[in-house]
């Protein structure tokens, strides 16, 4: 079973009001006030990988770019977790493992950019709604 199936598992296991749905909510309502303003940076998913080690940590959520290094050794989920996500996408492992609002609304201290539209998968017209995966 590859990792997005193994997502996909974990998402039916949970009850996907409680976790995905406010994840993808929570994750728009707090980039509202971004709209008015710039355009967030463009980062493709190949930059992301030359960013994969704990001096240099970027990670992708929700299409959404992330330099997490000077948040790794404070991390509550510990560091290590960070590091094995570090360059790579990260959505589905964040979502399985239960992070709160509080959580979510950290995640905006690190943002750094967004995947161009044609390598993104969570936030495109006909990409995976992770809502209505049950
Ligand atoms: C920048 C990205 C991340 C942020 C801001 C973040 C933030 C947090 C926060 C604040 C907590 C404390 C509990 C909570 O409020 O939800 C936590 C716990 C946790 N995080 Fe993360 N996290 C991030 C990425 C990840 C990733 C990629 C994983 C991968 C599996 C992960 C795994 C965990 C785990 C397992 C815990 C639970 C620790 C425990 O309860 O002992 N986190 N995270």
């Amino acid at each position: 079973m590859d990792l997005l199936s193994l997502g996909f598992v974990a998402l039916e296991l949970r009850d996907s009001s409680l976790v995905a749905e406010p994840l993808t909510k929570d994750l728009e309502e707090s980039k509202k006030h971004l709209s008015n303003e710039k355009c967030l940076n463009i980062i493709t998913l190949d930059e992301i990988s030359r960013h994969d080690c704990d001096d240099d940590c970027w990670i992708a959520i929700y299409d959404y770019v992330y330099n997490c290094t000077n948040f790794m050794k404070k991390h509550p989920g510990g560091q290590e977790v960070l590091a094995e996500y570090a360059g790579r996408d990260a959505t589905l492992a964040f979502i399985g493992s239960g992070h709160t609002k509080v959580a979510i609304s950290l995640l905006e201290n690190y943002l750094i950019g967004e995947l161009p539209l044609s390598e993104r998968l969570y936030r495109k017209p006909g990409g995976i709604q992770i809502v209505t995966v049950h």
